[in-house]
């Protein structure tokens, strides 16, 4: 890629870590930042200039980011649609905008009444944490993680692989969604649990005793399942006040399902909550330990196991000698396989197709699901 200006507005977690990441891979790429104090710059610019991932920083758009080739929407959702306007009159002609806000629907709806879809291709890193500001950006946070980008019919077809490959230079993984799609599942998986951990703190506040038992003993189930209720709140206030239909959706789902539980509980219903918990667990086990906590697609083969000494190394030992490597094996017990059956997750598509052939010819019984 040529040499090129990319510009930032907003130069926090998220914007400081693409920063960081694209001054890494791209040293002679010029990159210039704008954060909110339009009067005095930040602390997040003035480190990043200290550190030297930003060439400039500026308060003035109109100027240094007419010169941009490449320009990042980096704040919070509704501030980024503002930030559309100010730009249009400024930009060059092949200037890409990109944005890489929680929520896609909105900022693609100004995108279109301001004429500018020729220019704008939607970006959502899955990937952050509940920390913010620059102090905690890295060029290693994107790293494996899933980078949505939401072309539309609109968007030049150079644009959206210029992107793709950007991204897979800083270490993400591109992935193209049109933007209501994203915004369902970011909805389902990131935006309603946001909300679920929040309101989980806010109930252990309130109905805490005056010893603040709860407090002390909080252990490390509700740490883990509460951790994102320390993210930034201005950032949540804005995802929920931009992705209203998708979290509506899903947040009366999930309160239906509560529902569900609480009268299985009145009602003594072992069963019905037995059923729950075990359907749960096994969805739950089924997602792989991304280290970015990014769903990936899962290869597995599904064998019955005869019942010998050595089943299982024998299974293991045609797989070997035929070079398939085995990322994970164990025996899983639940409602459809009672007896037991060996679960055996592999690393690729081809592998799983082999293994599935090689363990029929072998006659073993395979389970698809
Ligand atoms: N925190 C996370 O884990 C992730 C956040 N996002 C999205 O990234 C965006 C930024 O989030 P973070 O970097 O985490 O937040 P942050 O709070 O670390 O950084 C936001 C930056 O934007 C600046 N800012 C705020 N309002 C502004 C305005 N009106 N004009 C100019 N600059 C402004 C702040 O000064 C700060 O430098 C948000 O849209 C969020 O939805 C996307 C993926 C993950
Ligand atoms: O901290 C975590 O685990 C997150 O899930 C961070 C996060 C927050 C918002 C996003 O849009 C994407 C990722």
């Amino acid at each position: 890629m040529e040499d090129i200006s990319v510009g930032f507005i907003g130069l926090g977690l998220i914007g400081g870590s693409i920063a960081k990441s694209i001054k890494k891979q791209f040293s002679s790429y010029t990159l210039v930042g704008y954060d909110h104090h339009i009067d005095k710059p930040n602390r997040n610019l003035l480190l990043a200039l200290e550190e030297g991932t930003l060439n400039r920083i500026t308060t003035n758009l109109e100027t240094d980011f007419s010169k941009c080739d490449l320009i990042f929407l980096c704040g919070p959702v509704l501030s980024n649609i503002k930030y559309l306007e100010k730009l249009k009159p400024h930009i060059k002609p092949n200037c890409i905008l990109t944005d890489v806000g929680s929520v896609k629907g909105n900022i693609h709806e100004a995108v279109k009444i301001l004429h500018l879809e020729e220019h704008f291709i939607g970006g959502h890193p899955m990937a952050g944490s509940e920390k913010t500001g620059y102090d905690n950006a890295s060029d290693k946070l994107l790293e494996n993680a899933f980078y949505v980008l939401t072309p539309t019919e609109k968007t030049f077809p150079q644009t959206t692989k210029f992107m793709e490959a950007l991204v897979k230079k800083i270490g993400a993984l591109p992935i193209l969604l049109d933007y209501n799609t994203h915004d369902d599942v970011t909805a389902a998986i990131s935006h309603v649990p946001h909300i679920i951990a929040a309101s989980l703190v806010n109930m252990v506040r309130e109905q805490d005793n005056s010893q603040e038992h709860m407090r002390l003993l909080a252990a490390g189930g509700f740490k883990d399942i509460t951790r994102i209720a320390s993210s930034s709140p201005v950032m949540w206030q804005n995802i929920c006040l931009t992705n209203r239909n998708s979290i509506i959706k899903f947040l009366r789902a999930i309160k239906a399902d509560i529902d569900s539980m609480e009268n299985a509980i009145i009602a003594e219903d072992e069963d019905f909550l037995m059923h729950s918990f075990e359907a749960a667990k096994e969805y739950r086990d089924s997602i792989s330990q991304n280290p970015k906590g990014a769903m990936e697609k899962i290869y597995e083969v599904y064998v019955d196991l005869l019942d010998e000494t050595g089943a299982i190394a024998t299974i293991a030992t045609i797989l070997a000698s035929n070079s398939i490597n085995i990322k994970n094996i164990g025996i899983l017990h639940n409602r459809e396989f009672e007896e037991g059956v060996l679960r055996i997750e592999l690393y690729d598509q081809s592998a799983e197709k082999k293994s599935v052939e090689l363990l029929r010819h072998y006659h073993y019984t395979i389970y698809e699901r």
